[in-house]
This record gives C-alpha cells, structure tokens and sequence, in this order.
C-alpha cells in the first residue's frame, strides 16, 4: 500500500499516484465503516449460534455460522491492516508538510524576539507527529461505530441501549476529569522544562566565561530550582493520572457486571433470548471500546491538541505581511518615512518620525550611542521587523511586505553576529547559490579577504558555519564578503569593522567605495565617523530618546 500512496513532500506522478490528504482521509472513513460492519456481524452470529444452533442441535449450521464468523474476521482483520498503512502514510506526509511550514514560520517569530515559543516549535511537531502516527486516530475513526452499535442495544432491548450509554458517560466523564486534572499542569510542567533546558544550553555556549570565571556552580544553582519544579509538576499529574486510569478500570469492571445483571434479570422475566444476552454483553464493549481507547490514551491526544493549537497560532503569528505593490513614485535607492520605532515592551519610541533617502551610488553612516537604536533601525529599514509607523521602500518596493524572494538579493547585509550557515566559504559567500567559484571570489576581493581566505586549510572549499572553527575575525570576513556578493542595490554593514584587523579595515573602506562607483546604496553603523570621511556622504545620528539628525558632508 505504501509504495503506491508515496504521500511523503511532493509526489512525483512516476514515483506513486498522487492522492490529497481529503481522499486519504475519505478512504480511511470507508474503511472504518466497513470494519465495524464486520466487526458488528460477530454478535450477531454469536445470537443465531445460540438460539438457533442450540435448539435445533444441528452442527451444520454451527460449522456455517463459524466459517461466516471467520470471513469476517479476517476480512475485518485485512481492512483494518489497509487503515493502518494509510493513517500511517498520512501521519508522515503531514509531519513533513508541517515540519517545514513550522520551521519557517518560528524563524520569522524568533526575528520578532519570542524565542520560546519559536524554539518550542520542533518539540510541538513531533508531539503531533507521534500522536497521529499513534492510535490516536484509529481509535477517533472507531468511534463511528457507536451510533450503529446502540442501535443495535435498542433493537436487542431498550435496557441494554440505557446501560451502554450510562457506561459510555462514565468512562467518558472520567476521560474528562483526567484531562482537566492534568492538562495545563502537564503543559506548564513542559514550557518551564523547555525553558530551562534552553537556559542552560545557552549558558554551556558561553563557556569560556562561564568556566573562566567559576561561574559554574551558580549558573548550575539557578538552573536546579526551576527544573526540580517543572519536575514535580510533571510527577503530580502523571500521579494524579495513574488514579484516574485505575478508576477507568474499575467502570469497564462495573460495565461488565451491570451488562450481565441486566441480561439475566431480563433473562428471568423472558423478555429476551439466551443468544441477545450474549449479544448485548458483546456489542457493549464494542460501543465503549472506542472511549475507553480514548480516555486511556488522553494524555497522548490531549498533547496533540494542544501542540497542534500552538502551531497554528505559531503559523498565523509567523504568516509573512501580505504583500503590497510597488510604488512607482517612490525615488529610487532606500527611502524610509514617518518611521516610527520602539522596542518590544519599552514604554517610549527609540525613533521617531524618521525621513530620509539614500540614491543609488549613496553612503551613509549610522552613529550614535550603545542603545540608542541602530541595530534596531536597520532591522526595520531590511523589513525584518515591523514598525510602529512608516515605511521603508528599496527602488519602490516596501521591503516588510514584499517577497523575500524578490528583495532578498538586491540586498547585502552583514549583521552584528556573521551568521554563517554550514557549508563551505563559496556556499556562505555565495548565498549557497550556483553562480559559481568566480563571482564569490569577486566579492572576497572585493572586501580584501582573498589572502585570507587562501590561509585556510582548505581555501574557499574549507567549511565556514558555526562549528567549522573559523576565528571570529574570519567569520566576519566571509560575512562580509557575502553582503557584497551578486552586487546588491543596498548594502548594509552593521559594525562591519569590528574584528578586522588594521589591513582589513582599509581594504573594506576601498570595497565600500567601489560598490557605491558601481550604483549601490550603502548604509553602515560604526563608533568611528572619522574614518569614514569622504567615504560617506553624510551621519545620520541617532541622539537617543526618539530624536535623530541628518547631517550631510559639504
Ligand atoms: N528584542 C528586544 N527586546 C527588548 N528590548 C530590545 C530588543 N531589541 C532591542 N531592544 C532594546 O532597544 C534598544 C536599542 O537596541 P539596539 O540594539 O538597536 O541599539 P544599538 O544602537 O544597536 O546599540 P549598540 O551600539 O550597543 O549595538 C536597547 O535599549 C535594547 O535593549
């Protein structure tokens, strides 16, 4: 079944047939009606197996009842088996669609600054993933069988349909009680453990410091209270959970015991036949049997629910801007207007009102004190992060709410950390792109890092991303380097000199130079105006407090 229902990513039509996830679903529906219809018919056989077989004594029809039975059971068997490969096909191919989607979707959430709910992304995905590729969903498609087997109890006697559906309330109630006892507990329980865990990592990534100067132990001391309480959290609900299950026992045992007082009070008042006692016992574990598989997994779906309402609110909340049009009227290079900035939770703008242009073949530096916003501005001005009023337009088009796709390679950026992703130098200098050795060498020169570069052990084919070892100053090359490939119409350097080595710096002031001779517009942040003269056209100066200046060389 799996090799022709390839529902994993894109299917190819030569690689299996293609079939949506509706059609999937529609079939498993099929499939569970029809397994209940077989599973059905063994009560029924049981009831002519005993009050007609047993009357009439003839082992014929005994041998023909239970060759029927056995049909059935094995047709139930192969239909159910049919079901399980194709829930199970589904759960992959929707764990990988959603993977990706979530993944996209947390970046953009952790650009705007909520890390936890971004890093809590992945863990949600395989939550959903083990909970559909789980029992979960059969045990749903099951409960399909309910109405057909009360109907059956109320054919059989009236009595037997009111015990069922007294018994299906209880066990339900129990699932209900066992969620309300433990759901948010065991949620909260999982937020605090993931947020402490990601702590600590991040404290293990500053190791240096943390070792250097003996910070360990602390750093270990305020880890261990808020781990031990998420523990106890998740102790007490799994405790409070193991009570519940051993109460949803005890009603299966009161099921039983009530269906057969039942029976055979209504057994003595001859209201029914030996075979519907039977019968009736049978078809009532067949109506609750899907909520007590319910109730007795409820953890698993109960996590399911609640990680798939959180990706679905990670997903609108990461859902790109709706694009806009281009404005025709706009000037050409980057022009920012009425922008108005704040950081998330401060109380005053960092900026306000901000208005300039900066033409093609323009540079201007950025300056101001630690805080006052630069980093902060740029972001906006790169349609990273919203702002509070304003917009920013690069040759027309808004850069929050056009493509990434399209704005994304008329642009060069260096920020703050170099950002490098694994692959080799030529992949990081070249946007990991297949334009060639060549033109990542263009744009290594350009920046004056070609002999660098050829120190490595490996040159351009060395690896450049986070674990590959590179110094910081190195890394920053190959970032810097990478924001002046493909020849950008904006380039925007955040303290492109920090790390650089004196040889280096100059060489960056000739690159930068050279990038405005050929169009491009360039924006950079440095502590350093001085070094800069003649190169920039002007200061745009952040004062701190909202307030900014535009101060252009004469
Ligand atoms: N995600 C965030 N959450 C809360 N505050 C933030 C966030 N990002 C920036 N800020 C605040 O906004 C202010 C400006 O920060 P920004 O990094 O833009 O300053 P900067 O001018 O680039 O500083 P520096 O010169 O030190 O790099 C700071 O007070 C900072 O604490």
């Amino acid at each position: 079944m799996s090799a022709t229902l390839r529902l994993r990513g894109p299917v190819t039509p030569a690689s299996g047939v293609r079939l949506p996830v509706a059609v999937v679903l529609f079939v498993c529906v099929l499939l569970s009606v029809a397994v209940q219809g077989t599973m059905l018919t063994t009560p029924l056989l049981t009831m002519h197996v005993f009050d007609g077989v047993m009357q009439s004594r003839n082992l014929d029809t005994l041998w023909v009842l239970a060759a029927a039975m056995l049909v059935a059971l094995l047709l139930g068997g192969t239909l159910q088996f049919l079901r399980a490969a194709l829930l199970a096909a589904l759960a992959e191919q929707v764990g990988r669609r959603l993977q990706l989607r979530a993944l996209a979707a947390s970046v953009r959430i952790a650009l705007g600054g909520d890390r936890t709910a971004a890093g809590r992304v992945l863990q949600d995905v395989s939550a959903l993933r083990r909970v559909l590729g789980g029992s979960v969903p059969a045990d749903v498609l099951d409960l399909l069988s309910i109405p057909v087997a009360f109907g059956f109890l109320w054919l059989l006697h009236p009595l037997f349909f009111v015990v069922a559906l007294a018994m299906t309330l209880l066990q339900g109630g129990i699932g209900l009680l066992a969620d309300g006892a433990t759901r948010d507990t065991v949620a909260a329980a999982a937020l605090a453990e993931g947020r402490s865990r990601r702590a600590l990592l991040g404290r293990l990534a500053q190791r240096d410091a943390v070792l250097g100067l003996g910070l360990l132990t602390i750093v270990l001391a305020r880890f261990a209270p808020a781990q031990a309480r998420s523990l106890d959290a998740r102790f007490g609900a799994e405790r409070r959970a193991r009570a519940l299950a051993g109460l949803l026992e005890l009603a299966v045992f009161a099921q039983q015991i009530a269906i057969v007082s039942a029976g055979v009070w209504l057994l003595i008042g001859q209201r029914i036949s030996p075979g519907s006692m039977l019968a009736a016992a049978t078809m009532v574990s067949f109506a609750t049997r899907p909520v007590v598989h319910l109730v007795g997994h409820w953890r698993d779906w109960s996590e399911g629910i609640a990680a798939a309402t959180r990706l679905v609110a990670v997903a609108r909340r990461g859902a790109p801007p709706a694009p806009v049009p281009g404005d025709p009227s706009a000037p050409a290079g980057l022009h920012a207007e009425g922008l108005t900035l704040r950081a998330p939770g401060a109380p005053k703008p960092l900026l306000r009102d901000l208005g300039f242009t900066l033409p093609p073949g323009g540079a201007l530096l950025l300056a101001g004190p630690n805080g006052a916003g630069k980093t902060t501005l740029i972001r906006a001005l790169l349609g990273l992060a919203e702002p509070e009023a304003g917009r920013v337009l690069l040759d027309g088009s808004d850069t929050l709410r056009t493509p990434r796709s399209e704005t994304g390679p008329r642009i060069g950026y260096l920020p703050q950390e170099a950002q490098l992703l694994d692959g080799s130098v030529t992949d990081n200098v070249g946007r990991f792109e297949d334009a060639g050795t060549a033109a990542a060498v263009a744009a290594v020169r350009r920046v004056g890092a070609h002999d660098a570069i050829g120190r490595l052990p490996r040159g351009y084919d060395n690896a450049a991303g986070p674990e590959a070892g590179l110094s910081g100053g190195q890394a920053r090359l190959v970032a810097l380097a990478r924001a002046f490939h493909g020849a950008p119409r904006l380039i925007v350097l955040d303290e492109p000199e920090a790390g650089l080595d004196g040889a280096a710096r100059a060489a960056l002031r000739e690159g930068v130079a050279a990038a405005r001779a050929e169009g491009a517009a360039v924006l950079l942040v440095s502590h350093d105006p001085t070094a800069w003269r003649g190169i920039v056209d002007g200061v745009l100066r952040l004062k701190g407090g909202g307030d900014w200046a535009l101060e252009m060389a004469t």
